[in-house]
């Protein structure tokens, strides 16, 4: 499948690709001071819509983010605002629309003294926005931890000064903000952690970049909606019967995680298959049969009995891993899922059965596979390796790498669960809420992705669909959720998002 369309809303851009559409709309006729004066304005307004902002602190920088905040200021003050810029320098050095823009401004200007925070009401951090390389240092350093400490309320424009907008990194000193506001598309680092918890509220606010110059930047990551994969979303035959809703394997688990694999199982149908079949231990049939009413279950003794059950021409999709116990079994029943060239979805223990010898893994792989790892899993089976990708590109390119090698899907969960393909388009989730770190959570993730494949829905969209209904099912609930409440929750969500994709709510 490729990548989503280039110039939908979700679109992520990094600081060069924006960079490259500032550019882009310039060749189109845009002039660049017309985009700093919007980009101002648009702080201006953003701030103005709250109430009781009176004293003004503007924070400006050496580049253009703080050219942004020069026009802030000014149409601050003219909406009657006492507005103070903190400039640390000489004006006369800056250079281009920067300059421009801080000639245009005739306000109170002058270095950074802290008494300058007392008694204001809003603080713009216009220091360092798209352009900021390595940790802020010096005066700059010293105003964003005082701004931090003080009562007004806090705007970044762009990027939180000391956040890299590629990474979602934090340097140690960052501008804790309230509200972003950022132009024409958000950026990695908003959504990713911990950028996204310094960021506050992010509001894009439109410049007059047109989209079209989407089409040769041609963005890779996207922020996870369902308005990158509606077109995907299966759509049930009134005339199908259950085996055309998709038929799913799980690989049943071993006491004492019995449970894991159930619910992998419940999720798959919840999520929409038409029939599901636990695969169980002979020894465990008795308490798996008992506990399942609308899930089979189907006893195997030895893997040959346990690799008929996989060939079975009517079940397409395998699930394996949750709950299964790590080591020398699990990894030939993984090679045995793998080697029916069914799209197989790998969790929990079947990643883990891999930890330092992941190659042998990856080139089994024949057909679609989403792995679906945690933190502690991807670790196990990405980082013990020489080619380990670097931590410090941050969790949307080590996501990337790590479903390049293997060719496979790559659902990396966590409070901003990325997912990548091999290709490197990525999705990240934003909307995930912190109650989905309980126990069983994501064996009921890798049922959502099983569930979905087995309708034919294409890997990368059923992948991020399963991860934003999970996230969906459980904004439904709150503290105290447990993973039984989520997949009791999917077939309501389901039908919101039919009916959401009906009236266009996620156009
Ligand atoms: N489409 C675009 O690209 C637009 C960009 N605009 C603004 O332009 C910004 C990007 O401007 P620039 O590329 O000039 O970058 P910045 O203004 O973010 O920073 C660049 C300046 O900071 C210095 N610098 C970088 N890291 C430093 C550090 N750690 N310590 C001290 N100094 C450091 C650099 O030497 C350079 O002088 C965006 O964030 C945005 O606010 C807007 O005007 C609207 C249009
Ligand atoms: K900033």
């Amino acid at each position: 499948m490729a990548c989503f369309n280039p110039r939908s809303d979700e679109a992520l851009l990094s600081c060069a690709q924006m960079a490259a559409a500032d550019r882009a709309a310039m060749s189109m006729g845009h002039f660049g001071e017309d985009l700093m004066e919007a980009a101002g304005m648009g702080v201006a307004q953003l701030a103005l819509a709250r109430t009781g902002i009176r004293r003004v602190l503007v924070l400006c920088g050496p580049g253009n983010n703080g050219g942004d905040g020069w026009v802030a200021a000014r149409y601050l003050r003219e909406a009657g605002c006492d507005v103070h810029v903190v400039f640390e320098g000489d004006v006369s050095a800056l250079k281009g629309d920067a300059f421009t823009m801080a000639r245009r401004y005739d306000g109170m200007t002058s270095a950074y003294d802290p008494s300058l925070l007392d008694d204001v009401d809003l603080v713009i951090d216009a220091l360092f926005g798209a352009g900021l390389r390595g940790p802020l240092r010096g005066r700059a350093q010293q105003m964003v931890m005082d701004a931090n400490r003080c009562n007004a309320f806090r705007l970044a424009v762009d990027v939180p000064s000391g956040l890299s907008g590629d990474t979602g990194q934090a340097e140690e000193a960052v501008f804790q903000a309230d509200l972003t506001v950022t132009f024409f598309r958000k950026k990695p680092g908003h959504v990713l952690v911990p950028g996204r918890y310094h960021c506050g509220r992010v509001v894009v606010h439109d410049i007059g970049i047109p989209a079209c110059v989407l089409d040769h930047i041609a963005p890779l990551a996207f922020e996870n909606s369902p308005n990158l994969w509606r077109s995907h979303w299966p759509r049930k035959v009134p005339s199908n019967h259950k085996y055309q809703h998709g038929s799913v394997l799980v690989l049943g688990g071993r006491p004492p995680a019995l449970g894991a694999s159930r619910m992998t199982a419940r999720a798959a149908l919840r999520m929409g298959a038409g029939v599901v079949t636990l695969a169980s231990p002979s020894d465990g049939y008795a308490i798996q049969a008992g506990a399942l009413d609308e899930v089979m279950v189907a006893p195997y003794d030895n893997d040959s009995e346990l690799g008929a059950l996989m060939a079975d021409r009517r079940r397409t999709v395998l699930a394996v891993g949750p709950g299964a116990g790590v080591g020398e079994a699990l990894r030939r029943q993984v090679h045995l899922a793998l080697a029916q060239k069914k799209p197989v979805v790998l969790d929990a223990d079947a990643l883990t059965s891999f930890e330092g010898q992941a190659d042998a893994l990856f080139a089994a792989i024949q057909s679609d596979v989403v792995m679906t790892p945690h933190g502690g899993e991807f670790q196990r089976v990405f980082g013990t390796q020489e080619t380990a990708p670097d931590q410090t590109d941050g969790k949307l390119a080590i996501t990337r790498a790590a479903a390049y090698r293997a060719g496979a899907i790559l659902v990396h969960k966590g409070p901003d669960t990325v997912i990548a393909a091999p290709d490197g388009c990525a999705v990240i989730e934003t909307a995930a809420p912190p109650d989905l770190a309980t126990a069983g959570s994501g064996d009921v993730l890798a049922g959502c992705v099983a569930g979905l494949l087995a309708q034919g829905m294409p890997a990368m969209a059923a992948a991020c669909c399963a991860v934003w209904s999970h996230g969906a099912a459980a904004r439904n609930s709150g503290r105290g959720l447990v993973a039984g409440d989520l997949i009791a929750a999917l077939p309501v969500i389901s039908k919101e998002m039919e009916l959401g994709l009906k009236s266009s709510v996620f156009r």
